[in-house]
């Protein structure tokens, strides 16, 4: 044999040589997590997630694959808390009820300023230098300062920002201004569009894409007044481009090789730094005059004038920092409505008995033909119009909740977990929770009428008449024998209520605790507004209604926020005929 060969066992030894280091890292983390599951571990540390690549750990089938590895993380860990390795630092995982409304009701114990922090710096290009403003604020959320805290007042800005969220977005006043100023500006919009599309048949490339054009500016309007598309004319289309980039910037891909993505970002940045210039030329957001102004056409809701006051007291934050925090706010009132809206049109318009059913329940709430005409309050009492907007939001919403523990011994059912390490958790697969939702009924091939991957409009409505009605699981939920006998069940649309009962901490849209979404009321009167306006306005139909119904979800938003409809559904509308 030629000597400079190497023969099969060298190549053997080698290999195995190479991928030692592997093996005997998942067989040490396999170890180390069955004895944490079992609680035999000497720490009570919850169990890592195996893995097989030292110092990398779980941050590569994370960042790559999140929705496939967390899944998989669910499916075999179920209601366990794990640890999850992502190179030198750790993080931990929950899912199940308990660990939810554990967090939910220990929000003192708790803080979301970590991600919050990240979020304002990557996603929306806060200057390392003013993020360093925010966290040295160690004083919490409450109007009691944490214990040791030694923040002056007037730098509490995480206190004074949700101060202002919980009284100007869940506030009476605030919150009705904010839906009255999205009526003006949506029926405005619809009017134009309608008054161009007139009574004959018009094609459009996109149901979402005309969905989220009409909302954005509407919204963006009601919150922060015209004048920033006076300056910004192409605001929308900079803000959805920045959108669409952001799964890239959160997963740390570097500058050069996406400069698009920063390049959107600096865009969107920088339009908010134009709308600031100009607004504090304009009016002065301390003026004590306008005090009790709800909203103005310069900022807006009185919640940016507010904003912008609470900034000129801290002269360390740059205007640059401002705007990203204000970019921030924009995002969170858009970015997760719009999708959300979105669907429910996809699923209305791809059933046309829905369509109907939904047409007649909305019907009584317009007092004319013009969309202006709502009644915003009796449209919130749709039962169907409700349903239909909790299953999508359901199905959608993929945001991570996160908490950091700022006590020592935080603790999740037996395990403890490290003060300042981020703890997630998935709203995603707590709604798809096998055992806490109603499935329908069994069919004789095995299957659940009504699965949780799949949409059902009326998942969230109880009829009288039919005991198996309702979100949550219900005990005994009915085989196929009882299915038959309940053949007879007519359900009837009228006799229909709304309920989410049964089902707390485990339909979680908006999170949960102190720091629930302070815009979850906005948002659901949004949601409603844009179908029954848009309905009201418009026949719409789908061009190929079979493929429409098969819209997947883009899972590239997963983890970030809801997940819009995946490709292009061409449509066809004209004005509708009263
Ligand atoms: C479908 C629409 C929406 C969904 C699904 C949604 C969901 C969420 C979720 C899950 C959180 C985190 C809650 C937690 O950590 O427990 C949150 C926070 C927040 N949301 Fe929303 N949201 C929506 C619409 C809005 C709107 C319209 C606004 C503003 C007008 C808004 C403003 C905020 C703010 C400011 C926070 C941070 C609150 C804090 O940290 O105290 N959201 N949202």
């Amino acid at each position: 044999m030629d000597q400079g060969t190497l023969t099969t066992p060298s190549w053997l030894t080698i290999a195995v040589f190479l991928l030692l280091p592997f093996s005997l890292t998942y067989t040490a983390t396999l170890c180390l997590s069955a004895l944490g599951i079992r609680g035999t571990a000497i720490s009570e540390d919850p169990p890592p997630v195996p893995y097989c690549t030292p110092f990398v750990g779980n941050a590569l089938a994370l960042a790559f694959d999140t929705l496939g590895f967390l899944s998989s993380v669910v499916k075999d860990f179920g209601n366990v808390p794990v640890r999850l390795a992502l190179g030198s630092e750790k993080i931990y995982f929950i899912s199940g009820t308990e660990n939810l409304q554990t967090i939910f009701g220990k929000s003192r114990d708790l803080s979301t300023k970590a991600l919050a922090l990240v979020a304002l710096v990557s996603a929306h290009g806060m200057p390392p230098a003013d993020a360093k403003v925010y966290e040295a604020d160690n004083s919490g959320i409450h109007l009691k300062p944490l214990p040791r805290s030694s923040t002056p007042p007037e730098k509490r800005l995480r206190f004074i920002s949700h101060h202002h969220f919980q009284s100007e977005l869940l506030g009476e006043a605030g919150l009705g201004e904010l839906s009255r100023q999205f009526i003006r500006q949506f029926a405005t919009r619809i009017s134009e569009r309608s008054q161009e599309i007139g009574d004959q048949w018009s094609h459009l490339p996109d149901l979402y894409d005309f969905v989220k054009s009409e909302t954005f500016v509407a919204t963006t309007i009601a919150l922060c007044g015209e004048h920033i598309f006076k300056i910004n004319p192409n605001l929308a289309e900079d803000f959805w481009s920045h959108d669409s980039w952001l799964p890239c910037i959160l997963r740390k891909v570097p500058r050069w090789v996406v400069p698009r993505a920063f390049a959107s970002r600096d865009k969107n940045h920088e339009n908010i730094m134009k709308w600031h210039k100009l607004a504090r030329e304009l009016v002065d957001c301390s003026d004590e005059k306008l005090k009790d102004v709800l909203w103005e056409p310069v900022w807006g809701a009185r919640i940016m004038r507010k904003r912008a006051e609470m900034y000129k007291h801290v002269e360390e934050i740059s205007p640059a920092g401002r705007a990203a925090s204000d970019l921030g706010m924009i995002w969170a009132a858009n970015a997760n409505i719009i999708p959300s809206a979105g669907w429910c049109f996809i699923h209305i318009i791809a059933d046309p008995t829905l369509t109907a059913r939904i047409l007649e329940e909305i019907s009584p709430c317009f007092s004319s033909h013009l969309p202006e005409s709502v009644d915003l309050d009796k449209l919130s009492g749709c039962p169907l119009l409700q349903s239909v907007v909790a299953e999508v939001l359901r199905l959608n919403v993929a945001v991570m909740i996160n908490r950091t523990s700022i006590v020592p011994n935080f603790k999740l059912g037996k395990w403890t977990v490290q003060p300042d390490k981020i703890i997630l958790a998935s709203i995603y697969f707590s709604h798809r929770d096998k055992g806490c939702w109603n499935t329908g009924r069994k069919l004789d091939n095995g299957q659940q009428e009504h699965p949780l991957d799949k949409f059902w409009g009326e998942r969230f409505l109880e009829y009288p008449n039919d005991p198996y009605s309702g979100p949550s699981k219900k005990n005994g939920m009915a085989t196929f024998s009882e299915k038959l006998s309940n053949k007879s069940i007519v359900r009837n649309d009228k006799e229909a209520n709304f309920t989410t009962r049964g089902l707390k901490g485990v339909y979680i849209p908006w999170g949960g605790g102190a720091n629930m979404c302070p815009g979850r009321y906005y948002a659901k009167y949004e949601m409603c507004l844009v179908v029954a306006m848009l309905i009201w306005a418009f026949e719409i139909e789908f061009l190929d209604i079979e493929a429409a119904r098969k819209t997947k979800p883009n899972t590239a938003a997963f983890a970030i926020g809801t997940l819009a409809p995946a490709g292009k559904n061409p449509i066809r509308l004209r004005r509708r005929k009263f």
